[in-house]
C-alpha cells in the first residue's frame, strides 16, 4: 500500500488543524488530505479549499467514509471521546491531538475500547517525543550515560494566554506535555503531584495564578519540578535538565544563532509552539503516516495508555492546586495489550 496515498480525514479545523492540513500536504511524504470535518463549516471549507479535499460540518461521517483510511483529530479535547470511540469502531488509525480526553475517566473508556478491538489503532500527539532534543535525552538517559536518573528541572513557558485560561488548564492543557516526557523519559509512573505558586506575576490576568511550581513524584524515586507560566511576555520556551547520579543534560537552552549587530548581540525567540516544535510535528506526522501504511502505530508515539496515564496525572494536579496538598495519582492496572 505504501506507493497509494494516505487519505487522511482532518477533524477540527482551527489553529492546529490548519497548521495539519499543510504538514500533510506539504511537508511529509506519502499521505494526503481527503475531507476535514467541522462544525464552522466557512472554516472547514477554507481549510479544505486548498488542498482540493472535501468540507463536511459533521465529524462522524468523515470517521464513516470508506474513501478516507486515517484520522487526525485537532478538535478540542472535550469532544474527543465519541471520535475516537467511533473510529476505533471502524478500525481506522487516528493521530489525536493531545489530551486524549480531559479526565481520565473518559480516557480509561477509550482504552477499554481499543483493548476490546485488540488492535493499537490510536496515538496521541504528545509531539516532544518527536523533537530532537528530547530524543537525545531518552537516548542519554536508556544508555544510562547519565546514571540512575534522579531529578528533572523543567520550565514551560507562554508568551500570553488566551482569554479564558484557567489555573486548571496550566495542568491540563500545558503541563500534561510534562507529565507525558517525565513518564516517557523515565520509564516510570506518576505518583503524586504537588502545586505550589510564588506571588502572581503582574502580567497575569485576573483570576490566573501565574506561574506556578508543579513537583511530581514518580514510582521510580526521581523527582520532577515543572515552572509553568504561561504569560511571561518574552516567548515560547520549553526547557529541561535531567539529573543523573554521574551527570547532567539539559535541552532547550536557546542554541539557536547567535548574531551580533548594530550595537547588540544575542538570538531571538519566538512566541510560537509550531515555531519551537514545527520540525518534531513533522517527524510525528511522516512516521504516524508511515506507519499507518504498514497497519500499525509508531512506537516512539504515546499510545492511549500514555494519554490515560497524563489524564490521570492531570486529575491529581488539578486536585492538589485546588486543596493545597499532594495528591496521589489513582492510576488504574496497566494491560498486557500496553506493555511497551
Ligand atoms: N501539541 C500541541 O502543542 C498543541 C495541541 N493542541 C491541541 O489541539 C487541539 C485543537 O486545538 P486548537 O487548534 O488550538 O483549537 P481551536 O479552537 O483553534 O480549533 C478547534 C477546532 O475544532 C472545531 N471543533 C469543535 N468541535 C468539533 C467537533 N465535534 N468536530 C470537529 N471539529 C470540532 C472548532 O470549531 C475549531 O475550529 C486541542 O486538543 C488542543 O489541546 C493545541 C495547541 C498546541
Ligand atoms: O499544547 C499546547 C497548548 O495547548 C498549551 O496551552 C501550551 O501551554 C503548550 O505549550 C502547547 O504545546
Amino acid at each position: 500500500m505504501q506507493e497509494q496515498q494516505l487519505r487522511v480525514g482532518l477533524i477540527g479545523a482551527g489553529r492546529m488543524g490548519a497548521d495539519h492540513a499543510l504538514r500533510i500536504h506539504e511537508r511529509i511524504s506519502g499521505a494526503r488530505l481527503a475531507a476535514v470535518a467541522d462544525p464552522d463549516l466557512d472554516r472547514a471549507q477554507q481549510v479544505a479549499g486548498g488542498f482540493g479535499a472535501r468540507a463536511t460540518a459533521d465529524a462522524f461521517e468523515v470517521i464513516d467514509d470508506s474513501a478516507v483510511d486515517a484520522l487526525v483529530i485537532a478538535s478540542p479535547g472535550s469532544v474527543h471521546e465519541p471520535l475516537l470511540l467511533a473510529a476505533i469502531e471502524r478500525g481506522v488509525p487516528v493521530l489525536c491531538e493531545k489530551p486524549l480526553t480531559p479526565d481520565p475517566k473518559s480516557s480509561l473508556r477509550v482504552v477499554e475500547a481499543e483493548e476490546a478491538r485488540g488492535e493499537h489503532l490510536v496515538q496521541v500527539g504528545f509531539m516532544r517525543r518527536f523533537d530532537a532534543e528530547y530524543a537525545e535525552l531518552k537516548r542519554l538517559l536508556d544508555a544510562g550515560e547519565l546514571g540512575a536518573p534522579l531529578m528533572l528541572h523543567c520550565a514551560h513557558r507562554n508568551a500570553a494566554t488566551p482569554p479564558g485560561f484557567t489555573s486548571e488548564m496550566m495542568i491540563y492543557d500545558s503541563v500534561v506535555h510534562e507529565f507525558d516526557t517525565a513518564r516517557w523519559l523515565l520509564c516510570s509512573e506518576i505518583a503524586a503531584v504537588s502545586v505550589r505558586a510564588p506571588r502572581t506575576s503582574s502580567a497575569a490576568p485576573d483570576g490566573l495564578r501565574d506561574p506556578q511550581l508543579v513537583t511530581l513524584e514518580t514510582t521510580c524515586g526521581a523527582l520532577v519540578d515543572v515552572e509553568i507560566f504561561v504569560n511571561c511576555g518574552f516567548g515560547y520556551q520549553v526547557r529541561c535538565e535531567a539529573v543523573g547520579e554521574r551527570g547532567t543534560a539539559l535541552i532547550g537552552a536557546d542554541g539557536g544563532p547567535l548574531v551580533h549587530r548594530s550595537g547588540s548581540w544575542g538570538g531571538t525567540i519566538s512566541d510560537d509552539f509550531r515555531d519551537r516544535f514545527g520540525a518534531a510535528f513533522d517527524r510525528e506526522f511522516q512516521r504516524w503516516a508511515d506507519a499507518a501504511h504498514q497497519g500499525r502505530t509508531d512506537p516512539t508515539a504515546a499510545t492511549t495508555w500514555d494519554g490515560y496515564a497524563a489524564a490521570a496525572a492531570c486529575e491529581a494536579g488539578v486536585q492538589a492546586q485546588t486543596t493545597g496538598t499532594t495528591a496521589e495519582v489513582d492510576l488504574a492496572e496497566r494491560p498486557d495489550f500496553y506493555t511497551p
